[in-house]
This record gives C-alpha cells, sequence and structure tokens, in this order.
C-alpha cells in the first residue's frame, strides 16, 4: 500500500509547479490526487480535456514506488511518455513498438524489485502475458507497485462504445494483488458502462483494513464532473445526398472565419502576435481513407492548408505531419482525419472539429469534437447530418454487431450497446427543440441543465434550425425508397 505522508499538500503543490509547470489545480484535481494519495481506488469521469492525464501522473511522482498506466492507444502512450520524459519523470512505455534495448532495461529495471521508472504505459494486451506479470509480482513483493491507472477506462465494459476484450482482463490486477489500488479514468460512460467497470475490475469492495482508504468502509472514491464543455459552439448541419453540398459550405464557412481574421483591427492583432490569417488549426474527420486523401487534396486545390491523416499512411508521414500542425506551420492547418486520429490528441488551440459524415457512436462524437478548445476559448464543433448517412451507419453498425449479415448471429450485448448509442446520436442529430449542450450532458446520465451561453445552434436560432432541418434533409420517403434499391449497401469505412 503507498506511503500516505503527512505534508502532501505541500509535496503536490510543488510537484505541480516545480515539475509539470502548472500555476495551480483545476477544480477537483487536488481532491482526485489526495485521494489517490491516500490509499483509494478512484474513478473519474470528467469532461474532454479537464486534465485527468495529472491525477494520475502527479501522484505517480510524489509516491513511492512504480505506477502501471494501462492505455488503449499507442499513440496516446507515446505523447504522454514524450511529455513526461520532458519534465524529467522517469516514465516508459512497454508495447509492441518499444525498441529491443528500451525493452531489455525496462524488464531488467522490474526484475530489481525496485524500480527506478515511475511511470510505465502498457498496453493491456502485455498485463495478459505471463512474463509481465512475473515481474509484476515481483514488485509487488518489494511493495514498490504503487497504483495502477486505467486510462480510457470505458474499454472495459462491454456496454461501452469502445469495448476491447483485454480490458476486461484487467480484473486480473484485483484478484492478483488486492492491496494496490486502481484508479479508472474516462470521459465517456453512462451508468451502465460505470457499475460494469467497477466490477470488472473488483473497485469498491470493502476495505480489509491496512493501509488507506476509508478504515473498513468503502475503498472507492468516485468523483464525476459535467460533460459540458461550454467552449464548444456544438451545430448540426443537414445535408444530403442529392445537395452533397458539404464541401461548398464548408469553405465558405472557412473563407468567412479569414474574411473575419483579415478585417482591419484583428488583423493588427494577429500581426502583433505574430500570426497568420490562416492559422486556425482543426481537425475534419472523414470516415475513409479515401475520402481523406479527396478531401485534404481538394482542400489543397483551393489554397487551404490540409493535410490527410490514417492508418495506412506511413510513420514516417504521420509524425511528420502531427509535429507540423501541432507547430502551426504553413500548410499544415488542416488534419483530415479517420477515427486513427482521435484520442490522446492535446494541440490546445483546435478552433474547429468538423464531422464530414455521421459518426459511429454518441461516445465517438463527444470524444472527437472534445478536441476543440482545449486552451477554453470559442471553437466551433459542426456536424454534417444526412438520413442516406444514417442508413448507411447504421448498416455498417449492424453488421458490426452480427446481426443482417446472413449469419443470424444474436446481436452481443456490446452490439446492443452500440446501436443504442448510435440511435441516440441520430436523435440528437434530428433534435430541433431543445439545447444541443444539454442533450450531451443528458446522454451521460446528468440530470441538470448545463448553461448555454448562445454556444449551440439552437439556442442561437431555433427557427431558423427547424427551417434548415426541413429544407436540408432528404425525406424519410425518398431515403426509404432508396434504401429498398439497396442503394446503401457499400459504406466503406477505414481507419
Ligand atoms: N492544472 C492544470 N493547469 C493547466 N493545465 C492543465 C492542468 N491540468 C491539465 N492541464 C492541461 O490540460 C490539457 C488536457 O489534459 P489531459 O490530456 O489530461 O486531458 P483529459 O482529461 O485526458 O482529456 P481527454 O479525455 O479529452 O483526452 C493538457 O494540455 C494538460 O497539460
Amino acid at each position: 500500500m503507498s506511503l500516505v505522508r503527512s505534508n502532501l499538500f505541500l509535496d503536490i503543490d510543488f510537484t505541480l509547479r516545480r515539475q509539470f509547470n502548472k500555476e495551480s489545480f483545476r477544480p477537483f484535481q487536488r481532491e482526485i490526487i489526495l485521494a489517490a494519495l491516500e490509499g483509494y481506488d478512484v474513478f473519474v469521469q470528467a469532461a474532454t480535456s479537464f486534465g485527468k492525464s495529472l491525477c494520475f501522473q502527479l501522484p505517480a511522482v510524489v509516491d513511492r514506488g512504480i505506477t502501471i498506466v494501462i492505455s488503449p492507444l499507442l499513440s496516446l502512450m507515446m505523447n504522454q511518455v514524450e511529455a513526461l520524459r520532458a519534465a524529467n519523470v522517469d516514465a516508459r512505455t512497454l508495447n509492441s513498438n518499444t525498441p529491443m534495448a528500451e525493452r531489455d532495461y525496462i524488464y531488467q529495471d522490474l526484475a530489481t524489485g525496485h524500480p527506478l521508472t515511475r511511470l510505465l504505459y502498457v498496453t493491456p494486451e502485455l498485463c495478459s502475458g505471463e512474463h509481465f506479470r512475473k515481474r509484476l509480482k515481483l514488485v509487488h513483493e518489494q511493495q514498490e507497485l504503487a497504483r495502477i491507472a486505467v486510462d480510457e477506462a470505458h474499454c472495459i465494459s462491454e456496454w461501452g462504445h469502445d469495448f476491447r476484450k483485454d480490458f476486461k482482463r484487467l480484473s486480473w490486477f484485483r484478484e492478483t494483488f488486492p492491496d494496490v489500488p486502481i484508479m479508472c479514468l474516462t470521459a465517456t460512460a453512462n451508468e451502465l458502462v460505470r457499475q460494469d467497470v467497477l466490477s470488472t475490475l473488483g473497485l469498491g469492495q470493502l476495505n480489509r483494513g491496512g493501509g488507506g482508504g476509508g478504515g473498513g468502509g468503502s475503498r472507492l472514491k468516485t468523483f464525476t464532473t459535467t460533460a459540458h464543455r461550454p467552449n464548444l459552439h456544438l451545430e448540426v448541419r443537414f445535408t444530403s445526398d442529392e445537395a452533397n453540398d458539404r464541401y461548398d459550405d464548408f469553405v465558405t464557412w472557412l473563407q468567412n472565419v479569414y474574411a473575419r481574421r483579415t478585417a482591419n483591427e484583428r488583423r493588427a492583432e494577429l500581426e502583433a502576435a505574430g500570426d497568420r490569417v490562416d492559422n486556425v488549426p482543426g481537425i475534419i474527420y472523414t470516415i475513409s481513407r479515401d475520402e481523406c486523401e479527396s478531401l485534404a487534396a481538394a482542400l489543397r486545390n483551393d489554397g487551404i492548408g490540409a493535410r490527410p491523416f490514417h492508418a495506412k499512411l506511413s510513420r514516417e508521414a504521420k509524425e511528420e505531419t502531427l509535429a507540423q500542425w501541432i507547430a502551426g506551420n504553413p500548410g499544415y492547418a488542416i488534419i483530415v482525419a479517420t477515427t486513427a486520429f482521435g484520442m490522446g490528441i492535446d494541440k490546445d488551440n483546435v478552433r474547429f472539429v468538423v464531422h464530414w459524415r455521421l459518426p459511429k457512436s454518441f461516445e465517438g462524437y463527444y470524444q472527437e469534437a472534445g478536441r476543440a478548445g482545449r486552451d477554453g476559448n470559442a471553437s466551433y464543433c459542426f456536424l454534417y447530418y444526412s438520413r442516406e448517412d444514417r442508413d448507411r451507419v447504421c448498416n455498417l453498425v449492424t453488421r458490426d454487431a452480427g446481426g443482417k449479415d446472413g449469419s443470424g448471429a444474436p446481436i452481443s450485448a456490446n452490439g446492443r450497446a452500440r446501436l443504442q448509442s448510435l440511435n441516440k446520436l441520430v436523435a440528437y442529430c434530428e433534435n430541433t427543440s431543445s439545447c444541443r449542450h444539454a442533450a450531451v450532458c443528458a446522454y451521460f446520465g446528468e440530470t441538470q441543465v448545463p448553461e448555454c451561453d448562445y454556444a449551440c445552434d439552437w439556442h442561437k436560432d431555433p427557427h431558423d434550425l427547424k427551417r434548415r432541418m426541413t429544407k436540408g434533409l432528404a425525406s424519410e420517403e425518398w431515403v426509404s425508397t432508396q434504401r429498398e434499391e439497396g442503394r446503401y449497401d457499400e459504406y466503406h469505412w477505414s481507419e
């Protein structure tokens, strides 16, 4: 069990400034960090860009022993490890891309039983391997296993949109090391997912004495904050196959943004700050590699700095694109990406996120839109919605779920959850009678209606929203005729 110190308050403020170069804690971060350091299991659900990573990184630096961080995405791990190393924290990652020499070093470090590594980022797959497990047992025997942190914890639950089988096997940690605290973090869990995560990992079981955490009471502390991101302007733009007007609509919007930046006063401000008119970083999410390439090329052709990003590009090409975009270099203002580009992207000044097509889940939409405005400044998130896309995505998700493919296999719990999530997203898009922010918060089970300062299309102009929907969408009759003719059957999704 981790060491509890009397001067914790001093330690964490000092470490925040010295090691993480941050002035003060954001709301709840201090409480979460203290709960972790006191040895509680901690469940954190907080909005995108809340600053969840700090909640396990800071305790790992202050505490003795090693923290194992389980994360579903290689890119996410690498970004975090890089940032920690730049801050002089001994953080490492063990995954399929780790060079042999580094791998050997890490295993030797663990074999000492007193590792120097503070944070070790691993994949859930690695945690299932005997070799790794043996090393952790050794570390645990020496009382040096400080904490297990499970990032993107919704991946544990079959009810989650991103269920991963190997996440479920993480139950091994509590079974094997009942005294080691576990911290779970997610931005996207509903009540069902939360309960599933807690029970799978064995969180919140009664404390059988010893160490911190409740002294015989519950050893779990749950922190659930609102999903609300008030600085994001949420909007749905309606379209149809026949209108096929996404491109013109988007370019017109972007040119208006540039025009506002060239207005006299604004231009002077930009010049004084050494900024460029077209330096308006954004992300456009598409669903196929082909569309990603062709859209980026079309934008470049029109003089807009856009680059594709998808799984089939070489690692070097992806790294180059990412580095240039993060640096805000000319020609790299917009990333046109598949969902291969998402979680873990932490550029703070992304001014817009556009969903070119309907995403596959509500959570996916929220996560991806959440890449915008991480600096707290106003940012746009709009989603192009058409009923034809709705049917195509529905076909796809149903097929993925095991239905309608001729096999007759029953749809799994996860399949049902995915379909439900998509249906909720469709309802969100077609809703023209309430606030978008309220709908997002309600989706994640919040009962309080968040304040929306004209930051959604409904609050801005409810009549116009209704009008745009009626005018923009194909009628249900037309769509259903097309559906009967099998017009929406081929739709290629590729990451
Ligand atoms: N106390 C703080 N003061 C200033 N910046 C902070 C603080 N805590 C975190 N941040 C910054 O906020 C940004 C978002 O943090 P982080 O990546 O941990 O978000 P997150 O909650 O994991 O979001 P997401 O779920 O969207 O990935 C990072 O750039 C981080 O450095």
